[in-house]
């Protein structure tokens, strides 16, 4: 069970391949274990620190902030940071580890680009908790409207997660193929996968509090 936490400015070439191979071949990438058990506890505790101190506020929409239809259509509870905060600094390695594999992922995929994108930015880290009692998050897609975020990157926090008790699963259903991939929030998973219409997604009601840190790349 090896961790693929290693040196941030080095990531294994291993892992980058295994990157650029999913994403191509499936646009979705899974990888279990990847900062090993201790580090993904460090990330933990700070994001159940985080909650604790009461900083996360409820998933709104854009479109209609405070409305009960955002409580209907997602329930989540969200907190962005930059991983620079004092508390945060182990949650700041893990992006560092995802930066960096995007990056030398996408010097190494064929012509430079990881699926003819060349990745030159991302997001603050959003922080998401569902809390529970069936939070979820409808069918979407991240970027359906050419915004610029090319990759969606979710780490996941949930340790002995089991989705027939507690539900909560991710469930990509790429586009041109009537198969769905299902992905359970476990602990210390990570997962990359395209933002765009080839990817729409749902979060199913959640019956535990559900923790992850996502990034979107942008090109
Ligand atoms: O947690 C997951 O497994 C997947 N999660 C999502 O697809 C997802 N997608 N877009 C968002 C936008 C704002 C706040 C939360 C989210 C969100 O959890
Ligand atoms: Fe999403």
């Amino acid at each position: 069970m090896n961790s693929y936490f290693m040196d941030p400015s080095d990531p294994s070439y291993e892992i980058c391949q295994r990157v650029i191979r999913d994403m191509t071949q499936y646009g979705v990438c899974v990888i279990n274990n990847f900062l090993g058990k201790e580090r993904g506890h460090l990330v933990l505790n700070e994001v159940l620190e985080m909650y604790r101190s009461g900083i996360f506020t409820a998933g709104q929409l854009v479109s209609s902030p405070g409305s009960t239809e955002a409580q209907t259509i997602r329930s989540d509870r969200i907190t962005w940071i930059d991983g620079k905060e004092p508390q945060c600094h182990h949650i700041g390695q893990l992006i560092s580890q995802v930066d960096s594999i995007i990056l030398k992922a996408n010097k190494m995929s064929n012509n430079g680009k990881m699926g003819n994108y060349i990745i030159n930015g991302r997001t603050k880290a959003m922080v998401a908790c569902y809390p529970g009692s069936g939070s979820h998050y409808v069918k979407h897609v991240d970027n359906p409207n050419k915004d610029g975020r090319c990759i969606t990157a979710i780490y996941y926090l949930n340790l002995d997660w089991d989705v027939k008790r507690c539900g909560g699963l991710l469930r990509v259903f790429p586009e041109g193929t009537n198969q769905v991939a299902d992905i359970a929030p476990i602990f210390d998973r990570m997962l990359f996968f395209w933002s765009d219409r080839r990817n729409p997604h749902e979060v199913q009601p959640a019956y535990s509090t559900r923790y992850a840190i996502t990034l979107w790349y942008f090109d």
